[in-house]
């Protein structure tokens, strides 16, 4: 059953008269109690996207398309009606977690105030509450009363974990929920959110960089390039058979594949290449990739790339 669908979406900004198309047609199923993960190099569009779905924007913005999540599109719900949504049906981890955190307040009094804003407790209730759920991410509640400075880098990532599922979400969208972490803590914290997410049928988006995490992680991916999906398949598809030549480039950066990262840059947002924007790049250029941009099409039974090696197959 699908939770998430986003059709067609279309997320351009306005920068000082540059139109920048961060988003630019991005067709999304995120199914129940499934764990989706989002990849792609720096700038693609990964975050934007994971924001989007809440519409946690700046103001230089418009969108175009739909973002469905339970029958609703919520790229027509007015602000207030969004704003009882993010956090009580979609939960986000931001990318982060030291500049999201407020360093003034202490940890249980950041979880308690989700509690109290939307759940209305009394503050009481909504202490006890917090302590309940520092505890699930594996930390000791008498530390509710300290401050964000006060804990590591794995600390912190648990506390937004337990502020993206303090109201039990429907779907809780975690964005970069590993960098920065060294392999121990990291291994840690992606156990942690599989076993959570798991345990309360929380479908998750995983927005990551890390393939490692990604293949410990998801069900499915979906490989973004230059504000585009250019392939989406089961984790297991995508590492034994990478369809889009971007995806092998990935796969073949993987520190135990050799790491060979793609060669050239990502391209512009605000212009991309003519026909397929990985063309420049493209291991495999066909003289109509210069020309036509390709479409996302189904190769097999649940696979899609966007690609002209596998059009008309
Ligand atoms: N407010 C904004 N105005 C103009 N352009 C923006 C704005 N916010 C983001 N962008 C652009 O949108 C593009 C996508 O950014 P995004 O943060 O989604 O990338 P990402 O895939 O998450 O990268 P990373 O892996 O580094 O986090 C970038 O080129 C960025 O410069
Ligand atoms: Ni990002």
């Amino acid at each position: 059953m699908s939770l998430l669908k986003i059709q067609n979406l279309k997320v351009h900004f306005n920068a000082r008269g540059k139109i920048v198309k961060a988003n630019n047609g991005i067709d999304l199923e995120v199914r129940e109690n499934e764990v989706m993960g989002l990849i792609g190099e720096t700038g693609c569009g990964k975050t934007i996207l994971g924001r989007a779905i809440i519409r946690l924007l700046s103001d230089n913005v418009e969108f175009a398309g739909k973002i469905i999540y339970k029958g609703e599109d919520l790229l027509c719900l007015p602000e207030d009606r969004l704003r009882k949504i993010r956090g009580k049906d979609i939960g986000i981890i931001l990318q982060n977690p030291s500049a999201a955190l407020n360093p003034v307040l202490s940890v249980g009094d950041q979880i308690s105030e989700i509690y109290r804003y939307h759940g209305d407790m009394k503050k009481q209730e909504a202490g006890i509450r917090a302590a309940k759920m520092l505890e699930m991410v594996g930390i000791d509640p008498k530390r509710m009363y300290e401050y964000p400075h006060q804990f590591s880098g794995g600390m912190k990532q648990r506390v937004m974990i337990a502020m993206g599922l303090a109201l039990n979400p429907g779907l809780l969208i975690a964005d970069e929920p590993t960098k920065g972490l060294d392999p121990a803590t990291k291994d840690k914290i992606v156990y942690l959110i599989c076993e959570l997410v798991k345990k309360r049928n929380t479908s998750l988006l995983l927005i990551t960089h890390d393939l490692g995490v990604a293949e410990k992680m998801c069900d499915r991916i979906a490989v973004m390039y230059a504000g585009e999906i250019i392939e989406i398949a089961t984790i297991g598809n995508i590492l034994s058979h990478p369809k889009h030549p971007y995806t092998q480039d990935l796969l073949n950066s993987l520190p135990k594949r050799g790491l060979n990262p793609t060669v050239g840059e990502s391209p512009s947002l605000s212009s991309p290449p003519s026909g397929c924007s990985f063309h420049p790049r493209c291991k495999c250029v066909m003289d109509e990739c210069t020309k036509k941009h390709p479409v996302l099409v189904e190769t097999e039974k649940g696979t899609n790339v966007r690609c002209f090696l596998y059009e008309g197959n």
